[in-house]
């Protein structure tokens, strides 16, 4: 369904030193650097599957993206999506994918938001038919009844994005790239658009890339992750082998029937947090359960959790080794 072999993309950009002098002399001489943005990148995505693309910024997220759906044409290596090079742009492509971004407006300012959906109507030639029916359920999924009248540029940036999100699927694309779906959105805003792209992908079997600095996103979303950093992939697998991989300890979280001290614990791990009775130790992962069955003999527990540490520690050990 995608396939990306060795993909490079790489920018030549002008390089100016601040200050007067430096502007002067960039008008006689220019000096260019290269941006490695993306440097041999390799990765398959079958049919059907929702995967997570965590980078730092300027990893190089939007780059591939951009190169996935043609906008960008590659310096090098082989991309294809649903068979087609994307950067040949063919119509039957174009039908056929959709790129949400988060920080940008695709839809038409001074429309309501039912107008702005009628231009995509014309736009991908939709027959009346299968436009109504994708209107009817994006507008129920996404609860867009009381938006249709309002005019796009006084919709909340929530509501924008919901619209964004409907504009885009109303072809019922094949292949949906979603570029921080939820940057700047507060908790609510971002759990409607998690339920509506979990709800949208079940019913529809749509293939999904996302990248999200919300690591919620991605848990919620995909169990697959691609890691990028500094244009080079680091990691291409599930997220749980991501967290066992990277994260050698896990955390166990006590509540004993009364507070002992501090001393203790020493025998069983390191405290992280502690709060009366109530105790977080980060144990190596493979004494876990040891370490849980001497806790349970020698005190009196209320309560024991095993957790993985946060996922947004783990993803940030993986960047800080690579
Ligand atoms: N058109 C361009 N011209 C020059 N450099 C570019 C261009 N587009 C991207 N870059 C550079 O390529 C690198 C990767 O950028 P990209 O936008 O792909 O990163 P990203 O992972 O999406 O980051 P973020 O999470 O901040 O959006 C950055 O160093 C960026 O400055």
């Amino acid at each position: 369904m995608i396939e990306v072999g060795d993909l490079a993309k790489h920018f030549r950009v002008h390089r100016r030193d601040p200050g007067l002098r430096a502007s002067m002399r960039s008008l006689i001489r220019r000096d260019h650097v290269t941006v490695r943005a993306v440097e041999q990148v390799s990765f398959t995505i079958g049919e059907g599957e929702v995967v997570g693309f965590l980078g730092p910024n300027g990893a190089g997220k939007t780059t591939t993206l951009k190169c996935l759906t043609g906008l960008l044409h590659p310096t090098s290596g082989e991309v294809r999506v649903l068979g087609h090079i994307p950067q040949r742009r063919e119509p039957a492509f174009l039908r056929r994918i959709s790129l949400v971004m988060g920080q940008r407006n695709s839809l038409f300012w001074d429309l309501p938001a039912a107008d702005a959906f009628e231009v995509n109507r014309a736009m991908y030639g939709l027959a009346e038919g299968p436009y109504h029916s994708a209107l009817d359920e994006l507008v129920h999924l996404l609860d867009l009844e009381p938006l249709l009248a309002k005019q796009v540029r006084v919709l909340s940036l929530g509501e924008r994005m919901r619209c964004e999100l409907a504009a885009a699927l109303l072809h019922r694309p094949d292949v949906l790239l979603l570029d921080e779906p939820t940057l700047g959105l507060d908790v609510n805003g971002q759990a409607a658009i998690r339920a509506f792209v979990r709800e949208y992908t079940d019913r529809n079997g749509a293939t999904v890339l996302l990248t999200s600095h919300y690591m919620g996103d991605v848990t919620a979303l995909a169990s697959r992750v691609l890691v990028i950093d500094g244009g080079t992939l680091r990691f291409d697998g599930d997220l749980a082998a991501l967290v066992e991989a990277h994260s050698p300890h896990r955390l166990l979280r006590i509540t004993l029937r009364e507070p002992v001290p501090v001393s203790t614990w020493v025998d069983f791990g390191t405290v992280t947090e502690i709060d009366g009775a109530m105790v977080t130790l980060q144990v190596p992962r493979a004494e876990t359960a040891a370490v849980a069955a001497r806790l349970l003999a020698a005190l009196t527990v209320d309560d024991v959790g095993i957790e993985d540490p946060p996922v947004e520690d783990i993803i940030r050990a993986v960047f800080t080794h690579a």
